[in-house]
């Protein structure tokens, strides 16, 4: 009984109450090489609200190979459990990709959370060691996507910062854009809730990683800022490899 209406923008999910109902987000085009997007409205104020409200117990600092904390990484971060909203949150995400992802390359959603002065160091997302992007562990990461969540009304810093790319010049841009940042730093999108980053990881030519997809949290400098990783692996992730993401190191 249940069919997607003709829009195509209602799919049914497990019960009548659960329908995922897609916000018509806005896309532009950031940067062509490594492909950089961004993304107006890509999560509802009702869908941030569910995620912070599912994660707020279950925040962790992040560790590094030895169970030390990172000085890379000192945000707090959790992988979400899967419910109706997740997984529509999850279909958004691949039908963005255009191709055929499968649900299976989908990591967990994954939230990050920083207090004041907590960052995450320049990194980019893709693997380098041999060992994490076997084809067995689903391959490297293809994309990312990191959707701001929650960003408390009086949060200063904790832009999203990649120091390779160049700033757009047009000042129109500077509701997402940090066009105070001197133009040597590259080019920093400021936390708005609900809005998201979108970018290639890897070299369409041949699967390398783009060293110019190098990006930090930037510290929250006050306040409070919550943001969420989408990342798509070049292969399907078995339960295995999804149980083992939990004891990868950051990167
Ligand atoms: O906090 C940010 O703005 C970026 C976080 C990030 O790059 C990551 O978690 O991989
Ligand atoms: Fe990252």
């Amino acid at each position: 009984s249940e069919q997607p209406d003709s829009s195509g923008l209602q799919v049914p999910l497990s019960s009548s109450d659960e329908i995922c109902v897609h916000p018509s987000y806005q896309v532009q085009i950031i940067s062509s090489s490594p492909l950089v997007m961004y993304i107006k409205d890509f999560l509802t104020a009702q869908e941030c609200a569910h995620l912070r409200a599912i994660s707020i117990n279950s925040f962790r600092h992040s560790v590094v190979a030895d169970g030390k904390r990172s000085a890379q990484r000192t945000s707090q971060s959790t992988y979400v459990e899967s419910d109706h909203v997740v997984r529509c949150i999850e279909e958004r995400a691949l039908a963005f990709q255009g191709h055929d992802v499968q649900p299976s390359q989908l990591e967990p959603l994954q939230l990050v959370k920083y207090a004041p002065g907590e960052h995450y160091h320049f990194h980019a997302d893709w693997f380098s060691d041999p060992a994490y992007k076997l084809a067995v562990n689903g391959g490297n990461r293809v994309s990312s996507f990191f959707a701001y969540i929650y960003v408390r009304n009086d949060t200063t810093g904790g832009g999203t910062n990649f120091p390779l790319l160049s700033p757009p010049v047009s000042d129109r841009w500077c509701d997402v854009v940090d066009c105070d940042e001197p133009y040597n730093r590259g080019l920093t999108f400021r936390p708005v809730e609900g809005n998201a980053v979108y970018w290639e990881n890897l070299h369409p030519e041949d699967g390398s990683g783009n060293q110019k997809t190098l990006h930090a949290g930037l510290p929250v400098t006050a306040g409070e800022k919550i943001g969420m990783n989408i990342w798509t692996r070049q292969a399907p992730l078995s339960d295995e490899a999804v149980a083992g993401l939990h004891d990868y190191p950051d990167l």
